[in-house]
């Protein structure tokens, strides 16, 4: 006998409300009712553990399948299924009664709290109606001497339920897809779909004959099961034609809240490519979104792999994700893993540790200088590399330089270069004084550089072209002037007037005879200046317009070519200055076009001179 019945709602509005706003993606439906058909199958599983079903089994596969002629796309299982009365109470009321509480509190409330109210509701059966004008449920309970039932509905409030002869025990949901929905019944697009959001649930899914799914994903399963070529392969799986990944965190947490998962080092490369929104999130094995923004910490998000919680609550709107005690908890715990886990390798093997840093470096530095905990635990191993290629940790590098490179106010100084081989020159003369030079060249470095004075007690940093090698460590160790006052005073004069350029300020200094003649520095505040108004930053700094370059050009009073410049008469006093002036703007790379041309024909001439 067939039943009639009304949903005993009060909307009448429910569907198109529920179509247009629920999902912004339809293509959900089906993620949706094929986590039904696996929760029911899960279901008579334990219930067979329990002894409670005491049949056979079987063969437990979900089933999808798409008949394009009769438009129609069922999803069958073999799970507990559902006798009339129990349709009567999951579907007409829970379901629908969910549904109506959901329209009625998204009608009272203005757009922005809309978003949230969506995310809280769990539609599941509903969202059938997002592709569907009319949904039939063939079920059979396992439970013994009950009959099949059969439920349609077209969408209205209204039902109809009556008995059906369905031999085998589970469900079959069955979609007649609504003709503003045609792309469902297309095979293609369906197994897209079941592969992104199904592709590790735990019941094997079968599609065309084929089964879609991974039912056991190495994350479910216990490390000390898995070798590392298992966690290598299913980073390939996950990412085909990538390159291997560095090494990775096994996530497993019951308690506060309830986490598993895998995340990924990958190769990052020397630059700021990052790879974004590869961590993809799961819900108890079903695929939700890979736009973990939110729950994964700003700067794990060039990690890649896995996370499965139930914890996370889904299609949440952004501000009520960022609010979420469970989210803040898992973004703590994950920092507090990846912190572990480098802290293991850098101890563990050192040697390793350091081959990976070229790929690990700007991950570390990117979360010391967004994550302050981070900083706390990475400072021990964050790993700083000198000209010479040796790299040591903040610790030993002050240890390092402690004896050599403090200057008389007990600051100590790091010296460091952008550029190695631009800077040779620069970084020549420090080393020739017995200083050590760091490599500081990627791309959050002067970040980074500018958190380490901040934190470290009494050090400075300086690029080795700042001042000249004498001077870049105030020892106050003054040299003595083989030169007169009077004659100091001509020579700037001199130097001044062959320079002829605003921006070069002319000191002559006592250095060694064995440093060049001319030196030509960029004070480090006027380069940080620059390079900040440079990345748009310093605030309030674009007020002054654009910094006029300001370099100083330091004569060496003790060098030979100074006494020689002095007695020049005329002309060539002049261009011998030149000349010193112009070797000077050629080891700081900045001797270029008509001025490079030029040394170039004087160059010839002194050489074709007797
Ligand atoms: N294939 C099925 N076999 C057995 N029972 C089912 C099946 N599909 C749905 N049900 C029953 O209908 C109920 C309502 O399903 P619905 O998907 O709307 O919500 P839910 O699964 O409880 O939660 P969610 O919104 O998270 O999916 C389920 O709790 C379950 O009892």
């Amino acid at each position: 006998m067939q039943e009639k019945g009304s949903i005993s709602i009060h909307t009448e509005n429910i569907f198109p409300i529920i179509k247009k706003f629920l999902y912004s993606d339809h293509e959900i439906f089906l993620r949706e009712l094929v986590s039904n058909a696996v929760d029911a199958t899960q279901k008579l599983r334990s219930l067979a553990q329990l002894g409670e079903f005491k049949g056979e089994l079987g063969e437990l596969k979900v089933k999808v399948s798409v008949d394009k002629d009769a438009r129609t796309i069922t999803i069958a299982d073999r799970g507990l299924g559902m006798t009339a009365e129990e349709i009567k109470k999951y579907i007409n009321q829970i379901a629908f009664s969910g549904a109506s509480e959901f329209v009625e509190k998204y009608k009272e409330q203005d757009a922005a709290t809309k978003d949230q109210i969506i995310g809280k509701f769990g539609m599941g059966f509903y969202s059938a109606f997002m592709v569907a004008d009319n949904v039939e449920i063939f079920s059979r309970s396992y439970q013994e001497g009950t009959k099949g039932a059969h439920w349609t509905c077209d969408g209205s409030t209204e039902f109809t339920l009556d008995t059906t002869d369905k031999a085998d025990r589970g469900t079959d949901i069955v979609l007649h897809v609504a003709a503003d929905s045609d792309e469902f019944l297309e095979p293609a697009r369906l197994r897209t779909i079941l592969n992104k959001y199904c592709k590790f649930l735990p019941i094997e899914i079968e599609f065309e004959g084929e089964v879609i799914n991974q039912t056991a994903p190495i994350w479910t399963k216990q490390p000390a099961e898995l070798t590392d070529e298992d966690y290598v392969k299913f980073y390939q799986e996950l990412y085909p034609f990538s390159e291997p990944p560095l090494f990775w965190i096994h996530l497993n947490v019951d308690y506060p809240f309830n986490l598993t998962g895998i995340l990924y080092f990958p190769k990052v490369k020397d630059e700021l490519q990052f790879q974004r929104n590869k961590i993809q999130l799961y819900s108890r094995q079903v695929f939700i979104t890979d736009e973990v923004k939110d729950v994964v910490p700003e700067f794990l998000m060039l990690l890649h792999g896995v996370i499965d919680s139930p914890d996370i609550p889904l299609n949440v709107s952004r501000s009520f994700l960022q609010a979420d005690a469970a989210v803040k908890k898992i973004n703590t715990y994950i920092t507090k893993k990846v912190g572990d886990k480098l802290a293991e390798l850098y101890r563990k093997d050192r040697a390793g540790y350091e081959e990976k840093w070229s790929d690990i470096g700007l991950f570390v530095k990117y979360g010391m200088l967004s994550d302050d905990k981070f900083y706390e635990k990475a400072k021990d191993f964050v790993l700083v590399q000198n000209v010479a290629g040796k790299f040591f940790t903040l610790p030993e590098y002050q240890e390092f330089v402690q004896a050599n490179q403090k200057s008389k106010d007990e600051q100590t100084v790091i010296l460091y270069t952008t550029d190695a081989e631009a800077q040779h020159a620069f970084v020549q003369a420090a080393q020739d004084r017995g200083y050590d030079v760091l490599n500081l060249n990627g791309p959050l470095d002067s970040h980074f550089i500018g958190q380490l004075e901040q934190k470290l007690e009494k050090t400075t940093f300086k690029r080795v072209d700042a001042e000249t090698a004498s001077k870049l460590i105030d020892k106050d160790e003054a040299a003595e002037s083989v030169l007169s006052d009077d004659d100091k005073t001509r020579l700037q004069e001199l130097f001044t007037k062959a320079i002829s350029n605003e921006q070069m300020h002319v000191l002559v200094e006592a250095l060694s005879p064995q440093d060049a003649p001319v030196i030509i520095t960029l004070p480090e505040f006027m380069r940080r200046m620059k390079d900040m108004q440079r990345t748009g930053g310093g605030g309030g700094m674009q007020m002054f317009g654009s910094l006029p370059d300001s370099y100083t050009v330091s004569i060496n009073a003790n060098h030979p070519v100074a006494q020689r410049v002095l007695n020049a008469e005329g002309e060539a006093g002049a261009q011998l200055a030149r000349q010193a002036f112009d070797l000077g703007l050629l080891a700081q790379g900045m001797l270029k076009g008509e001025a490079l041309t030029a040394f170039v024909k004087r160059s010839a001439d002194l050489l074709a001179a007797e």
